[in-house]
């Protein structure tokens, strides 16, 4: 039987957060093109940033037959420094500059959730923002070229990760250390209950067919 809930994601850290908290899910990558998205928009806030790619990836999967009578969440991970929004540096250049900024300091961790209710013929769509306060130690250079070498920090928002070599460099997380992951799970069951479902069912063993 098919999982009622799809995750409109590719990261393998969303994934995980779900299977750690024993969720069925199926995954449906969006493949939205994220600047094409915001284009559409002027300036927005981290938080809004965030929650805007949220509502679109979700949106863009929710469209697909495969969303019929299921539930869709897409989310989005912005990094917020000095009022500024930072994704993926991609680079290592990139990613040491970001790194240098950081050192020593508190940046915040926004994370955009988006989930459709495509059953019962309808789709309702609502969102939620978690946002996480990330205190990071004093970091030489040395230690930052040495990580920035492991290509760790390159492909995630924020160029850190929580849950990777870059806790190495984390004193403190005020919020959800799910939402610095990349999803909330706990923002998650708060958007499935006003949609009247909590993730428990899921936990629940599925009758087997009786055999006759
Ligand atoms: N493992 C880990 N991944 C992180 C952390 N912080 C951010 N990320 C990942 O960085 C990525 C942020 O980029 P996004 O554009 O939101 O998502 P994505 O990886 O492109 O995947 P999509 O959901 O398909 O867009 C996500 O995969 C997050 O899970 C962290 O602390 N640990």
């Amino acid at each position: 039987m098919r999982p009622v809930l799809i995750l409109a994601s590719q990261s393998p850290a969303r994934a995980s957060l779900l299977t750690r908290a024993h969720l069925p899910y199926e995954t449906v990558v969006s493949h939205v093109d994220e600047d094409a998205a915001l284009a559409e928009h002027g300036p927005l806030s981290p938080s809004d940033t965030a929650l805007l790619l949220a509502r679109a990836k979700a949106e863009a999967v929710a469209s697909l037959e495969i969303a019929e009578g299921r539930v869709v969440l897409g989310c989005d991970s912005v990094f917020e420094l000095d009022g500024e929004s930072y994704g993926k540096p991609y680079t290592a250049d990139v990613a040491v500059e970001r790194i240098t900024a950081m050192s020593g300091r508190k940046g915040t961790l926004h994370t955009g959730h988006w989930l459709v209710d495509r059953r019962n013929g309808e789709s309702h769509g609502e969102g939620a923002i978690s946002s996480a306060d990330v205190y990071f130690s004093e970091m030489s250079r040395e230690e930052i070229t040495n990580y920035v070498a492991t290509g760790e920090p390159l492909q995630v928002a924020g160029s850190f990760t929580l849950d990777g070599r870059g806790s190495v460099f984390i004193e403190r997380v005020d919020g959800d250390p799910n939402a610095v992951i990349g999803l909330s799970i706990s923002t998650l069951r708060d958007l499935l209950a006003a949609r009247h479902v909590s993730p428990s069912h899921w936990w629940r063993p599925t009758p087997q067919p009786t055999t006759s």
